[in-house]
């Protein structure tokens, strides 16, 4: 397994590959792995015959100074899991080396109206961050597919209209979310988390299970779903950010030609996790 900085390297590999007719799909991610990404480089194993991963703590995506300067690093225990995956390559560069100028003078990507939304609202510039990232990576990598987990629903919601809109040759696979046994969506800011936080942790997920029993026959009265589920999240210990509940492909409020909702948690537990989760809701049609 070839594990490079350099983006010269990364393509003569991939190069090779590409004569052999070989067809390469390719997992992002910012690294301290967890079942969740292996999740995604096994599902991009099954559709390609090489996989590549990236692993970039990226700067142009973080909102809060400590949350880059905190981020967890831990590359030679991710590569070593990666190995055992089978992965073909993997591609760890320095910011300097994928913003050679610095964040300033960097050209950017942005898609409009997703990236100011939901999660865009409260952490700004960050969805600026992903679709240049990502865009970059993609230039680099070339590849068929591409594999993003449904945890980031808003993030992968924003590669595929990016994709359409720039006509990117690439499949975008979304991965449903791996979840622990008591139902915590994994992340690598779960690591963030004390022992007694990570019993608490679960409620996240409840009480979102809880809104999603509730909605299809409280469907009018969302704002006051809402408010009910902000106070559960908060008597299990949690901070609610934002609960929103908005179509799921749209992601603007409900309509009445809304088929699918989704529910979007954003919550602290403690002061350094801020957990996010997503479910999608079937809704009544036809009944207003
Ligand atoms: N539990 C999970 N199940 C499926 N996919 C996941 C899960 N967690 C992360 N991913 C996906 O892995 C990719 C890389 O994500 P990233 O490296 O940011 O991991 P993360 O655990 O989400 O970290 P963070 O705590 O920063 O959100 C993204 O496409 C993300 O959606
Ligand atoms: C897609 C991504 C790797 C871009 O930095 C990141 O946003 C992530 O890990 O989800
Ligand atoms: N997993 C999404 C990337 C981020 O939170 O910055």
């Amino acid at each position: 397994m070839l594990v490079t900085e350099q983006i010269d390297a990364l393509r003569a590999v991939i190069r090779e590959h590409r004569q052999q007719g070989k067809r390469i799909a390719f997992v992002p991610t910012m690294g301290n792995l967890h079942n969740g990404h292996l999740t995604l480089v096994r599902e991009a194993k099954s559709h390609a015959d090489v996989v590549i991963v990236s692993i970039f703590v990226n700067p142009m995506q973080f909102d809060r100074a400590e949350d880059l300067a905190n981020y967890p690093r831990t590359l030679s225990e991710d590569c070593a899991l990666l190995e055992q995956e089978g992965v073909t390559a993997v591609f760890t560069p320095t910011p300097a080396i994928m913003y050679p100028q610095g964040l300033d003078t960097q050209t950017f990507v942005e898609v409009p109206g997703i990236s100011y939304l939901l999660e865009g609202a409260m952490r700004p510039g960050h969805f600026r961050g992903v679709s240049t990232v990502v865009t970059k990576l993609f230039n680099i990598v070339q590849p068929d597919i591409a594999c993003f987990g449904q945890k980031d629903y808003q993030q992968l919601a924003l590669i595929r209209k990016m994709v359409r809109d720039m006509a990117m040759p690439i499949d975008i696979i979304g991965v449903p979310t791996v979840r622990a046994e008591d139902g915590l969506a994994l992340s690598s800011r779960n690591g963030y988390l004390s022992a007694e936080e990570r019993v608490k942790a679960p409620a996240l997920a409840k009480v979102m299970a809880w809104i999603g029993n509730e909605l299809p026959s409280r469907q009018d009265a969302v704002p006051v779903l809402v408010a009910e589920a902000s106070a559960k999240l908060n008597n299990a210990g949690f901070r609610t950010d934002a609960i929103d509940i908005v179509d799921a492909d749209s992601l603007l409020p409900l309509s009445a030609d809304s088929h699918q909702a989704v529910i979007l948690m954003a919550a602290w537990l403690g002061n350094r996790a801020r957990l996010i989760d997503n479910l999608v809701v079937n809704l009544r049609t036809n009944t207003r």
